[in-house]
């Protein structure tokens, strides 16, 4: 996807070209700019072929006329798809590849954009146009949170301004009717594939793959391996009460006379359940399968089109002993933590899914109210043994559980909780790992695996590698899986995996909407472009690939930016973080600028020292970290970050990274704006790997300002590496440095769990969203990066810049305005200011 390009870059003998970002991958593109020239000389008037020949056929066949701008949608010129007479009324187009185009400036957005993350994955969202894609994930997901086939083609029908294509209409229908049929059930330990329709169970087990997984005999020897037959368990009383749903008429405009919302009933679908009446009065058949094949038969029932629905009836589960635990009265989750939960618990049972909420938007928060609301016993997974500590803390912090009731099982611990029910915390790599176990690992993994756990809560879903996940799942019994992540993006490509492993992803709060609700803070980010210096530049151009990456970060006018911009919001009343995941380069930079620094040798008493000044010392105002300080630091206090050095092309830091001032503590104050910027050495690879990294967080609206020249820098006194001479002298303390201090891999906390492996290398294709790769004139004004001349009080939002919609207070009547119905289960943990 993306802008189209001319052959092989015919602007290459340029000066200025060495290494420049490929046009197509990211943010430093803004259409109309003079640096497009190439493009309008490449096609020289002329209109490129679209590669997809039957939409051209296609388009053809309805006498599209393409015009002068045709060429920046590529492929993805839907022009020429016929409107409906009041397409204006409506909100979307929806492409026959699944694309669905939303107006976000539409009056009926906001109730779009509900139904839109029900059924579809959020591909980019910028202020104005937003990008989604019907994919079969989704749609499960969509009838795993209560719709039906009829709803959802019905609605989307409603709000397109162009018919569905038959092709979409034919993947809602196949993708949603046989899904949610058949079920996986843990039952006294033993897995069942369970269905209240017996011939779908017959189909499946006519698989030679499911046939060889079922575990034969136990049931009823006489029956020779016939189904067994029961019941189905009763939820009624646990759905949602009556939402009476009407099928809506597909002619009707979504909006009235005045652009405002129709008829309301046609969002009445979303947040529906499925009733269960049909169900409560069917007979249930079932077999049993292994435990050892449960990942492999829901893989093959995947590609057999009957994907299983894992749903656990908690409340009628009386063979597992309850766990008395409850959010405190004092407790108040916030909307779109709740409405993250009634996806989970829509019908009153535990759907297992993934829920994915922006860094700092309280994910503990949600997976403790769900504890709560399965009230069994609970096993958390997380990625190190510092984020089993925390989660201890907030178990303690937001509800009722005593003491020991809860148990961390580490390195240093291996607790076991007392009574019948409680809670574990845990590393994925703890019960992941088979070799060489302690004798009290040893006890403590058989406690773990000789029981079953009401509910597997698994932290950062998204960084935990496949395999890990495997063994985990074949070794812990859960009724229950709910996977909490930010930053559902994996450079490896490996998130299908979770899909079938955890289940689907049950709902995605957009980061732009809980900024504007003060949930979390309005960032301003830019990307500021440090010049090499002449020596610095001519050894990059004739080093080593190694040695390069320690040219560019220690280029003496990056120091200098840092140095500046440290000062300007030291001034502010900022406290600032400095990233560098190159820790030769952090330690030169904390030293020569005299600021505190952590890395993963850090010792832990000297940390807390660190982070202790920097919370509550006015003389500490600015700290470095390594990327130990990605995650799990909770630093309220800072409200500025600058990244010097950084891993590569990977998205996910850079989001992850992001999130360490998202929860700035100032957030709610008038105008309150946190600063992201990252600096970048002009003309090497690592503006390459910038504008990779930005793809995630532009998808999810973020501007990045890209910054030449950082205004009245020349006029700043007392700058580090001002004269030629020191700049001669950091270039021989580089030249001379090891190859090996240009690593990035080797900071690693003293007790971490190595979960991530070596994906630093591997960078993603990004988002592949249409509007990313295009300017923000395509994007709605607030996607893509703007190349200007920038001063420090310009990004702070006194120019006219897309981001400045974004700093309105909000009032906390705004934030109530948006309240919707609660869902009955957290009814009483909801604000009750
Ligand atoms: N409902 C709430 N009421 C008050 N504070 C909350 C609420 N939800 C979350 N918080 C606070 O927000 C902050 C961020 O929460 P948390 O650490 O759970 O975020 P997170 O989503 O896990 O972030 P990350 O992905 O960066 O780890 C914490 O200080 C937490 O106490």
């Amino acid at each position: 996807m993306g802008v189209k390009r001319g052959p092989a870059d015919m602007d290459g003998g340029r000066a200025d070209n060495v290494n420049r970002p490929r046009r197509d991958e990211g943010p430093i593109h803004t259409v109309g700019e003079p640096e497009d020239q190439d493009i309008d000389e490449d096609f020289s008037g002329k209109l490129p072929v679209p590669r997809h020949a039957t939409m051209d056929a296609v388009a053809r066949a309805h006498n599209f006329q393409r015009d002068s701008v045709s060429y920046i949608f590529g492929d993805h010129d839907y022009t020429w798809l016929p409107l409906k007479q009041d397409h204006e009324s409506r909100p979307l187009w929806i492409t026959e590849d699944g694309h669905i185009i939303l107006e976000g400036f539409s009056p009926i957005a906001e109730k779009a954009i509900d139904f839109l993350i029900t059924i579809a994955e959020p591909v980019s969202r910028p202020s104005h146009i937003h990008e989604y894609k019907l994919t079969p994930y989704s749609l499960y997901a969509a009838v795993s949170v209560g719709l039906e086939t009829e709803d959802i083609i019905e609605v989307l029908s409603r709000l397109s301004k162009v018919p569905v294509p038959e092709s979409i209409l034919g993947l809602i229908r196949d993708c949603t009717l046989s899904y949610g049929k058949v079920k996986l059930v843990l039952k006294h330990n033993r897995y069942f594939v369970e269905s209240s329709h017996p011939e779908m169970l017959q189909t499946l087990l006519r698989d030679q793959v499911i046939k060889e997984s079922r575990l034969v005999g136990d049931e009823d020897p006489s029956a020779g391996g016939a189904l067994i037959t029961g019941r189905a368990p009763i939820g009624k009383d646990l759905t949602i009460p009556g939402v009476k749903k009407e099928i809506p008429d597909p002619n009707k405009p979504a909006t009235d006379k005045n652009g405002k919302p129709g008829d309301e009933e046609i969002f009445a679908v979303v947040g529906l359940d499925r009733d269960d009446d049909d169900a409560e009065n069917d007979d249930v058949h079932s077999f049993e399968i292994s435990s050892s094949s449960v990942e492999t038969v829901k893989k093959r029932c995947n590609e057999l089109d009957y994907p299983m629905l894992e749903e656990y009836d908690f409340r009628n589960d009386t063979r597992n002993p309850n766990l008395d635990i409850d959010l405190k009265p004092i407790t108040v989750i916030r909307p779109y933590q709740e409405k993250s939960l009634s996806k989970m618990f829509g019908n009153g049972r535990a759907r297992s899914g993934i829920i994915v909420l922006p860094c700092g938007a309280g994910k503990t928060l949600v997976g403790i109210t769900a504890a709560c609301t399965v009230k069994k016993s609970t096993l958390v997974l997380c990625t190190s043994s510092v984020s089993v500590l925390q989660w201890k803390q907030q178990f303690l912090l937001w509800c009722n559980i005593k003491p020991h009731q809860i148990a961390m099982f580490t390195s240093d611990q291996k607790e076991k909780f007392l009574g019948e029910a409680g809670i574990v915390i845990s590393t994925y790599s703890m019960v992941a790992n088979t070799r060489n176990r302690s004798h009290d690992s040893k006890k403590m993994m058989d406690f773990l695996r000789g029981r079953e756990w009401g509910f597997l809560l698994l932290d950062e879903v998204h960084v935990v590698p496949a395999n890990m996940f495997r063994k985990v799942l074949t070794t812990i019994a859960a009724h229950a899986k709910l996977g909490l992540t930010a930053t559902l993006v994996r450079e490896d490509e490996k998130i299908d995996d979770l899909n079938f492993l955890i289940g689907p992803k049950l709902y995605e709060a957009n980061w732009m909407d809980l900024a504007s609700k003060g949930h979390i803070a309005n960032v301003q980010c830019a990307e500021i472009w440090c010049p090499m210096t002449p020596a610095f530049y001519r050894e990059y151009l004739r080093e080593s690939s190694r040695k390069r990456t320690l040219l560019y970060v220690m280029n003496p006018n990056k120091f200098q930016a840092c140095q500046y911009l440290i000062r300007y919001h030291e001034e502010r009343g900022d406290k600032i973080i400095v990233f560098s995941d190159n820790v030769y380069a952090l330690v030169a930079y904390a030293r020569k600028l005299e600021k505190p620094f952590i890395y993963g040798e850090t010792s832990q008493q000297e940390r807390v020292r660190i982070l202790q000044n920097f919370q509550h010392n006015p003389q500490i105002n600015t700290i470095f970290l390594s990327k130990v300080g990605d995650t799990s630091i909770d630093l309220p206090e800072a409200t500025c970050l600058i990244q010097v050095s950084s891993h590569y092309g990977s998205r996910r830091q850079e989001a992850q990274r992001l999130g360490r001032i998202l929860r700035a503590k100032r957030r709610n104050d008038e105008g309150f704006n946190a600063f992201f910027y990252s600096l970048v050495s002009k003309d090497t690879t690592e503006m390459y790997y910038s504008t990779k990294r930005q793809q995630f967080l532009i998808d999810q609206g973020y501007a990045f300002k890209v910054i030449t020249n950082l205004d009245g820098m020349d006029q700043e006194q007392d700058l580090v590496y001002s004269t030629p001479a020191e700049q001669l002298s950091l270039l021989q303390t580089v030249l001379l440095a090891q190859e090996s201090e240009a690593d990035l891999n080797d900071d690693v906390e003293p007790d971490a769990d190595d979960l991530t492996g070596n994906t630093s290398r591997r960078t993603g294709a990004g988002g592949g969203s249409v509007f990313s790769h295009m300017g923000s004139s395509m994007a709605g004004g607030s996607n893509g990066a703007k190349r200007s001349v920038g001063g420090l009080k310009s990004l702070s939002g006194a120019d006219d810049m897309a981001y400045v919609e974004y700093n309105k207070p909000v009032s906390m009547k705004d934030k109530d305005r948006n309240r919707g119905e609660h869902h009955p289960l957290f009814k009483k943990h909801w604000n009750k200011k």
